[in-house]
């Protein structure tokens, strides 16, 4: 039987989707999800995500790092704010890091009781699809958006799966196919498309286009992150 794809466009929707059956793949392209699967790609041993602010800040230990955004800024007392390139950094090779965001942890947390949970951004857009493609499980992607409200960047990464696997894994109803439709549209210059995007104004504000760029670009690395008892991990 042919697996489907279905596309949820927030978290603030998710009670309309059976999660039980399916492979959730959270995307929250600026810029938790780009955060975590850099974070894998360079040697950080695992991340355990939290939805509330004072659990993450709890786990601050000689065992954990924190990172901690809201409102897309680092938050006081935290080790590490939401921007892909303090992933990068050497000493945080083998380490575990207990993560917090404004969006993007909801989204997982949100995602509770799925199949199999898993990390997508354009970062290990190729690893992510064929992942997907090699599983048994019909897939929801579910977009992290901004406080409940639909965005641009997340349904074109939508989009951008949904394109990928067009011949393999059916749509599951028209969330996927606008996701797919849009992406299209967007493809040759992601950037200049989401010029005006709400989320880009407000990262644009606390002057990281570094990120924004960065975030965009697909296939970095080949590493899924994968939600296993609590804690994110290479596939
Ligand atoms: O830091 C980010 O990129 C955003 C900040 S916000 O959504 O603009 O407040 O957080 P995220 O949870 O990664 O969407």
């Amino acid at each position: 039987m042919t697996k489907t794809i279905d596309v949820c466009l927030s978290p603030e929707l998710m009670h309309l989707y059976n999660v039980h059956d399916r492979t959730v793949v959270v995307v929250d392209i600026f810029r938790a999800t780009s955060c975590m699967t850099t974070a894998l790609a360079h040697g950080i041993h695992s991340i355990k995500p939290f939805a509330r602010l004072e659990d993450c800040i709890a786990m601050k230990s000689d065992e954990y790092y924190t990172a901690g955004e809201r409102d897309g800024k680092k938050v006081e007392g935290c080790d590490l704010g939401n921007s892909p390139f303090e992933y990068m950094e050497d000493y945080l090779k083998g380490k575990k890091i207990a993560f917090t965001t404004t969006n993007g942890t909801q989204a997982i947390a949100k995602s509770e009781g799925a199949r199999e949970i898993i990390i997508g951004s354009f970062l290990n857009l190729s690893a992510v699809a064929n992942y997907l493609l090699d599983g048994a499980n019909n897939v929801l992607v579910v977009c992290a958006g901004w406080k409940g409200k639909v965005n641009q960047e997340d349904t074109l990464f939508a989009g951008a799966l949904v394109e990928i696997l067009k011949e393999h894994i059916e749509p599951d109803c028209d969330a996927p196919v606008m996701a797919q439709h849009l992406y299209n549209q967007a493809k040759t210059d992601m950037m200049h498309f989401l010029k005006d995007a709400s989320h880009v104004r407000r990262l644009a504000k606390l002057n990281i286009y570094k990120d924004i760029s960065f975030c965009l670009t697909p296939d970095q690395y080949d590493v899924v992150p994968v939600l296993k008892d609590g804690f994110l991990v290479k596939a």
